[in-house]
């Protein structure tokens, strides 16, 4: 039976053109009171789901851009309950794409697998990813998940194997395929044996399939779009927002419209072209 959040993520694979776009933006970077700003800006220019990611003092899984992020961040005092609060605020304010919470375990822990489900379910959000929660010890948040209707995207890697069939197995929404081993960051090449992992998932996966890491040029959306529903792009993302962040938080209104304008256009590029 396929749940609320499901059919919210659903209806984006059924009713977009496949691949989807997934940015992925560090809450709170440059500052908390841009970052609603930003998911809309990112609808605009095409977004078709959006992963919003709470930023942590630890992010093993993380490049150098992303642990920035996080940092500047952390140093506005933003935490998992505020990242909720932004989730909230984007529905009061129009957003409309899926929105995906990133976020490590530990916060989750701290705040409690059921509390932060029903939070998050409440506060707008569609789904979750925790990179650092291995399928053996993910059950408890998998049920909540579910009792909340959140859906729970795991992440697969071209070193899962013998493990991929039975974590694309608990998917929910979509299965986020990791193209190369390490950390998050841009990359200008891919290893060969990306696209036999991408086919290899798809022919495992009831839901839809997304590739993310190191996606950061038009030419790799182009390369992995036959075997992917979705790509996922963060760093280079993170990257052009930090490059505008003076004109995003300029006091004038002009400086922060451009510093948008450059936002969309660079997801327009990717995603389009
Ligand atoms: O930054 P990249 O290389 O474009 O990869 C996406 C990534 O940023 C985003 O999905 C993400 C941010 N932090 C993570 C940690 C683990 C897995 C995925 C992520």
């Amino acid at each position: 039976m396929r749940t609320q959040a499901d059919n919210r993520i659903q209806q984006a694979f059924d009713r977009q053109a496949h691949p989807l776009f997934i940015p992925y933006v560090t809450a709170g970077d440059p500052h908390p009171d841009v970052t609603v700003d930003l998911l809309l800006t990112l609808e605009e220019a095409g977004a078709d789901i959006i992963e919003l990611g709470v930023p942590y003092s630890d992010p093993l899984a993380d490049g150098p851009v992303i642990q920035n992020a996080s940092n500047r961040a952390l140093q506005h005092g933003v935490t998992l309950s505020k990242v909720l609060e932004m989730g909230k605020e984007a529905r009061l304010r129009g957003v409309s794409v899926p929105l995906v919470l990133f976020t490590y375990v530990n916060p989750v822990f701290r705040m409690g697998i059921e509390v932060l489900c029903r939070r998050a379910k409440a506060a707008g959000f569609d789904g979750m990813i925790v990179p650092d929660l291995p399928m053996e010890e993910n059950g408890e948040l998998l049920e909540a998940a579910k009792r909340h209707h959140l859906a729970f995207i795991p992440l697969v890697a071209p070193t899962s194997n013998e493990r991929m069939e039975r974590i694309v197995a608990g998917a929910r929404g979509f299965v986020y395929c990791v193209s190369s081993l390490g950390t998050t960051g841009t990359r200008d090449t891919f290893s060969d044996d990306v696209i036999p992992f991408l086919r290899r998932v798809r022919a495992l996966s009831a839901v839809p399939t997304a590739v993310g890491f190191g996606v950061s040029k038009r030419e790799h959306v182009e390369a992995f779009a036959p075997h992917v529903d979705a790509v996922v792009v963060g760093s280079a993302l993170v990257r052009e927002i930090q490059a505008v962040g003076d004109k995003l938080l300029h006091p004038n209104r002009e400086r922060r419209q451009a510093g948008h304008a450059h936002i969309r256009g660079f997801v327009r590029m990717l995603k389009n072209g």
